[in-house]
């Protein structure tokens, strides 16, 4: 389908693709991160829920660590998802941007949005899904959801041994700064562009729109979107999961 022929990003479908081949080297030694449960569930299906949460997104692409394509596909067929939504697998990469490359490479033409979410924040709200989606329909070629820092932030000149003292050579103004989580939502051309055209190593995909020169903007994130990647991270899961269990009157 060319650009033309495609919809507005206003009516276009929504695709999530879901990277999820990390070994998880903070959380210790185990399975793969995506696949270790969080109350009994494997994070990647409580991500995957997440996402099909939203009655925009009708396709999820997972991508999968690479021995683990036929175990991912199992677990999704062993799970109660949304009929309306489409799963499709996909091995992974070396590099979480190889992932999300991997993923967009099986993306059909007719998704003219597309979100990146982390399994690794199992837990995002399905507003924040939406509002990701509603910014991106209403225009912005790029979109993250970010968050005030709670911390003070210094910039340091790092040491070259870890536990070292490391020098502090500047204190960013706070109030300009946010954390950034994921979906981070995009118009389909401008990622792709972003993937074929980028080669440094970066830690998201917003970040590569931006050496494109194209304008990223930020609507608010959620604390519960944070992303599981050190071994407290999965107490505050399970202790979120409980909570909503007990609101929701379980
Ligand atoms: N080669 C990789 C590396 C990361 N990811 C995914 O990118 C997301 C964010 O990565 P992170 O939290 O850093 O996960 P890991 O790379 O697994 O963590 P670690 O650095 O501790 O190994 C995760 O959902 C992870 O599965 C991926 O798909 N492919
Ligand atoms: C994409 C991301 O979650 C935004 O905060 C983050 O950059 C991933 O970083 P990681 O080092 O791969 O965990």
């Amino acid at each position: 389908m060319s650009d033309e022929s495609r919809p507005s990003p206003a009516q276009t479908p929504v695709a999530a693709v879901i990277p999820a081949a990390g070994r998880g080297v903070r959380l210790g030694p185990g399975a793969p991160k995506a696949l270790r449960a969080l109350n009994g569930t494997p994070m990647l299906i409580h991500a995957v829920r997440a996402l099909a949460a939203s009655r925009h997104v009708s396709l999820v692409i997972v991508v999968a660590p690479p021995d683990g394509t036929a175990e991912v596909k199992s677990l999704l067929d062993a799970h109660a998802l949304p009929e309306r939504t489409d799963f499709t697998v996909v091995p992974g990469g070396d590099s979480r941007q190889e992932s999300v490359k991997l993923g967009l490479d099986a993306l059909p033409p007719e998704y003219g949005v597309v979100l990146v979410h982390d399994a690794a924040r199992p837990l995002v709200p399905v507003d924040t899904v939406d509002a990701v989606i509603e910014a991106v329909r209403d225009g912005a070629p790029a979109v993250v959801p970010a968050l005030p820092l709670a911390d003070t932030v210094k910039e340091v000149e790092p040491a070259p041994e870890a536990g070292a003292p490391e020098p502090v050579v500047a204190t960013p103004e706070r109030a300009r700064l946010r954390a950034v989580q994921t979906p981070q939502g995009f118009d389909r051309e401008t990622l792709i562009r972003a993937h074929e055209s980028v080669t440094d190593n970066v830690t998201d995909d917003a970040s590569m729109v931006e050496q494109l020169g194209l304008t990223v903007v930020a609507v608010p994130g959620h604390e519960e979107a944070f992303k599981v990647t050190r071994p407290l991270d999965l107490v505050l899961a399970e202790a979120v999961l409980a909570r909503r269990r007990l609101n929701d009157g379980f």
